[in-house]
């Protein structure tokens, strides 16, 4: 059981900080005042910090500093217009997942040169216009994918760019749900196949092997995951070049963690110091780097605003009843993940109880925060910490309930980057059955 969580956390407890902070005894983010923001703009709100965003990214940019590297940011963790355009106009690359995910690159203006494109199930309607738009690589996930994306290539008289998504098998030490290197994953080709893959790959009329690639999981706190993957990365590089193929960069993926409850990972930079230090020392210094960082750039940049609605105490459970729920922050819910809970505005003059905060849908498994302790009462706002990444981008409208908004500060400047969904957002989808 996660340890509670308590109400009155000192500054750099925070996940979050400094950007994340108290000052006269409401908490902040950046110059604003969040209890302003909630009254203003109501709740469930997300709001995201772009300082936090560019000194989370500034870590790597140091981590990488001197070197010939491209940062994709992952844009599954958040992919919200107005985070995709701090990053772009940052210089970043995207890695994507979808067409749809591409479409948001565009309506930002990103750079497609700088555009990734991952996953086990690319369709051939995604490769024609990820090729039609000019992205930088294809990262291919199995055979069967390379001889369709080979065959929509030669129908559009393009050369595809690609780069194999090899399984390292190596265990990231995180959820099971979310490790995604090892044998048995769903992702990439198995270590042992990639050499005859990239033969193969190399004989396709529609392909230019560009490059390898690999992601071994996410929130991933330790670095020897990490070192033993590129280690086995870096044999396959040797046995690929010898066989004559050239390999022109190299894609390390994303998966580095955040602090949500006392969690320590490696900063980017200490991170990339180790791992360069093995590029270099195996001979691969001067090779081009991709990688595709999510959650480290976003996670902890953002916080969800939420109401208390009722207090409801119990025999075995006293529950804390809140506004957002499972559809705004399903983290909990898939994987029993935790987020920190605090107070908006702490009331030192109440005593602490201990709640389960929960959400208003109609599941058992629509919970927030477990055993936490709390001095709240009705009306009170709360901030879930953490909530940077992949809350809003995998919110849905369960029990027809309305994404959230969601806010970017600046300082002291605020920008409404989504409105509050309505019913009628909601409904304008769909039609009635005619008579
Ligand atoms: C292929 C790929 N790249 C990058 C990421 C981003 O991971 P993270 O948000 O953990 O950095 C993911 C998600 O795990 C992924 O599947
Ligand atoms: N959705 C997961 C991360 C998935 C990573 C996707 N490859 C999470 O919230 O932790």
């Amino acid at each position: 059981m996660s340890p509670p969580n308590p109400p009155t956390a000192s500054v750099t407890d925070l996940p979050g900080a400094p950007q994340l902070a108290y000052r006269q005894g409401r908490l902040h983010l950046e110059e604003t005042s969040l209890h302003a923001l909630a009254q203003e703009h109501g709740t469930p709100l997300f709001v995201y910090s772009k300082a936090a965003m560019l000194a989370a990214l500034a870590a790597y940019q140091q981590g990488f500093a001197g070197r010939d590297a491209q940062i994709c940011y992952a844009m599954k963790a958040n992919s919200s217009l107005g985070v995709l355009q701090v990053f772009a106009q940052a210089g970043c690359g995207f890695d994507i997942v979808s067409g749809g995910e591409l479409e948001r690159v565009l309506a930002v203006g990103g750079d497609v040169r700088k555009v990734i494109f991952s996953g086990v199930g690319k369709t051939r309607a995604e490769m024609q216009l990820a090729l039609s738009a000019g992205i930088g690589c294809f990262n291919v996930e199995s055979e069967a994918e390379l001889d369709v994306l080979s065959e929509v290539a030669v129908a559009m008289g393009q050369v595809a760019p690609v780069s194999i998504r090899v399984n390292p098998n190596v265990d990231p030490k995180t959820h099971p749900y979310i490790s995604t290197g090892l044998k048995g994953n769903k992702f990439g080709v198995a270590h042992e196949d990639a050499l005859r893959i990239y033969q193969y790959a190399a004989s396709l009329p529609g392909l230019k092997v560009a490059g390898i690639d690999c992601h071994i999981g996410s929130q991933i706190t330790e670095t020897t995951p990490y070192l033993d993957a590129m280690d086995r990365v870096l044999d396959l590089v040797a046995a690929i070049e010898a066989a004559g193929i050239a390999i022109d960069h190299i894609d390390f993926g994303g998966g580095l963690g955040i602090n949500y409850n006392q969690d320590t990972p490696p900063a980017a930079d200490a991170l990339w110091q180790l791992l360069l230090a093995k590029l270099d020392a195996r001979g691969y210094g001067s090779k081009k780097l991709m990688i595709e960082p999510g959650r480290s750039l976003i996670g902890n940049a953002g916080v969800c605003l939420t109401e208390v609605l009722y207090l409801k105490p119990g025999e075995q459970k006293n529950f804390c009843i809140i506004d957002a729920a499972m559809n705004d922050l399903p983290r909990p819910a898939m994987y029993q993940a935790f987020h920190a809970i605090v107070p908006v505005v702490p009331a030192s003059d109440r005593p602490e109880t201990t709640y389960d905060v929960v959400g208003p849908v109609c599941e058992s498994g629509d919970w927030i925060g477990r055993d936490r302790a709390l001095a709240v009462q009705a009306g009170d706002c709360l901030a879930v910490l953490s909530a940077g990444a992949y809350c809003m981008s995998m919110a849905s409208n369960y029990n027809t309930r309305g994404r959230a908004a969601e806010l970017l500060v600046d300082g002291t400047r605020v920008h409404v980057i989504r409105r509050r969904e309505t019913a009628a957002d909601q409904m304008r989808q769909e039609q009635q059955v005619s008579a």
